[in-house]
């Protein structure tokens, strides 16, 4: 069928643009105005990116209709006035696209790959919830390895893998499957529901498409790898869309692409199977715990072997859900640390440190062992505030006539791998001037050991639970703890062993002349928080 300006505005609207196109979007005919404006021989890419932007369920700015073939006259909506055009009929899967000239530049395409960019998907996404249509579903395609292609290759060859893989990806998804660039280096499509059932398939499909998407340094290069993709995909429920995402959706999504990633890359992860709280969701319920002050320090207590006093002590983070439940740290510092959020986790717990130590001054002083992050290490602006916050504490606990080494130790643990121990000295140089001392934490649980200790200016050494827990059956644990006591003795350094559970292995641990001991033989974690100074009120026992 072919649309001349006669049919297309039945004399009233001469020289308007209209399109004839598939269900789809793409261009079957176009009216003269339609073809003088967006020529298909002239300027290719301007046709290519309306018939993109036609793709896109056209919102209300943009009119069109789909007719089942019956009637000769269309009633259709241009720019919110309804006109009439006198066309032949169109059969089921043909669309009449009407737009405005005005309009026609207000495509919110991505320049580089020509998608429909993430708010022309926020815009469809919120016009389906606010629709209540049900059944769609979402998927999150994320390029793997991105950064090292734009590093080693540059970031004219990383624009080129994303347009390949957009182009690629439009080939080979359904007509119907939304597609939109959604981040640098993410794509998000929109499943209809007719699809929805495909969706694996689909998504395998872009997978493959991905691996003949090749990369090389130069236009003649021979390709030096191809590209993979991590995908997650989930349903699209009827949740909250703010401008900037589609919230609940979103974070399942990115736990999906999440555990494609962790688990490998190329792969399709889908966020209704997984069952684990994702990282993100851990990560915001952290966010609020910390705004909340919910994030607070339980103490155990550390015991000197030989006098069997309590010499010191350890604060562990705890967060406390709305509830009222207690969450350990193992359940959410490993999200902490993957989102970077572990050093507001540490200013908490150093600071609620520093006001316990000044609760206690009227008690024989104590080290009070704190854990820092490599994160931690990397906001000097936190370091100074708690510098501050110890002056004001130790100017207190001074005046009462405890001076000597200050009371605060920084534990680090040797799993926080740290690029360069020189960068961390540096980083703390300032708490070691003024005065706080270095623990390493988990002595013998990993390789690099060694190394921190030759290069870090550590008092205490606190050696792996797990060695400690399987000392009772095991003479080579013995064995290693008794060697990492005799170097720790010959450095002059401090032991302490952690996780000890019973009376046997405290007197072994004992007997091997370890200095200090922690674990629940001596004491669980409680939490405590300072009312007055000699009044420390437990609010719950772990
Ligand atoms: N060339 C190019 N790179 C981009 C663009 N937008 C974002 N990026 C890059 O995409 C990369 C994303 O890096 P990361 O999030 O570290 O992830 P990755 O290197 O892809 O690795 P994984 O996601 O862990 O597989 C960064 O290097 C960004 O600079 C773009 O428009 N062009």
């Amino acid at each position: 069928m072919q649309l001349d300006n006669a049919t297309a505005d039945g004399g009233t609207f001469s020289g308007m643009v209209v399109f004839l196109c598939t269900a789809a979007g793409r261009v079957l005919s176009a009216s003269p105005r339609a073809d003088e404006l967006f020529p298909t021989n002239g300027e290719q890419t301007l046709r290519e990116r309306l018939e993109r932007r036609l793709r896109m369920n056209p919102g209300p700015s943009l009119g069109s209709a789909l007719i089942d073939g019956e009637e000769t006259s269309l009633i259709g909506l241009m720019d919110n006035r309804e006109i009439t055009l006198g066309i032949t009929p169109l059969d089921e899967h043909q669309r009449l696209v009407v737009l405005l000239e005005s309009l026609c530049p207000h495509t919110s395409l991505d320049s580089l790959t020509g998608l429909p960019d993430r708010s022309a998907m926020l815009e469809r996404i919120r016009d389906i919830q606010s629709d209540g249509d049900g059944g769609h579903r979402l998927m999150l395609v994320d390029i793997d390895r991105l950064k090292t292609v734009n590093d080693y290759l540059g970031y004219h060859v990383g624009d080129r893998v994303i347009r390949d893989l957009a182009g690629a990806m439009q080939a080979t998804v359904p007509d119907d499957v939304m597609a939109a660039r959604w981040s640098g280096h993410e794509f998000m499509l929109l499943i209809p529901p007719r699809q929805a059932e495909r969706t694996k398939q689909i998504a395998e499909s872009i997978r493959a498409s991905a691996a003949n998407v090749r990369f090389n340094g130069g236009d003649d290069a021979p390709p030096l790898g191809s590209l993979t993709v991590s995908i997650g995909h989930g349903a699209l429920g009827p949740g909250e869309t703010s401008r900037t995402q589609p919230r609940d959706q979103l974070s399942a999504l990115n736990a999906a692409v999440y555990e494609a990633k962790r688990t490998g890359r190329d792969r399709v992860v889908n966020a209704d199977r997984l069952l684990q709280p994702s990282v993100y969701t851990t990560g915001g319920a952290l966010d609020r715990a910390i705004h909340e002050g919910r994030i607070v320090a339980a103490s155990q207590p550390i015991v000197d072997l030989r006098s069997g006093e309590v010499v010191a002590d350890e604060a562990l983070a705890r967060m406390i859900t709305p509830e009222g439940d207690v969450i350990p740290a193992g359940l959410f510092i490993d999200a902490a640390s993957r989102l970077q959020m572990a050093h507001r986790i540490d200013f908490e717990i150093i600071n609620q440190t520093i006001n316990n130590c000044v609760a206690s001054i009227d008690h024989r002083p104590m080290a009070h062992f704190v854990n820092i992050s490599g994160d931690f290490l990397q906001h000097p602006e936190l370091m100074e505030r708690v510098i501050t916050n110890a002056q004001a504490a130790c100017e207190c606990i001074d005046a009462t006539g405890n001076p000597g080494p200050k009371p605060l130790v920084l534990e680090m643990t040797e799993r926080e791998v740290l690029e360069d121990t020189s960068d961390a000295l540096s980083a703390l140089k300032p708490l070691i001037d003024f005065g706080l001392r270095l623990a390493l934490d988990d002595f013998g649980s990993g390789y690099s050991s060694y190394r921190y200790l030759l290069d870090m200016p550590f008092t205490f050494l606190k050696i792996e639970g797990a060695l400690v827990q399987n000392m009772s059956d095991s003479v080579r644990a013995q064995k290693i703890v008794q060697h990492i006591q005799s170097m720790a003795k010959d450095m002059g350094l401090i032991t302490v062993a952690e996780f000890i559970g019973d009376e046997r292995t405290a007197d072994m641990l004992r007997e091997m002349g370890i200095d200090w001991g922690q674990g629940f033989y001596f004491g669980r974690p409680e939490i405590i928080r300072p009312l007055k100074s000699e009044n420390r009120e437990v609010i719950h026992d772990i």
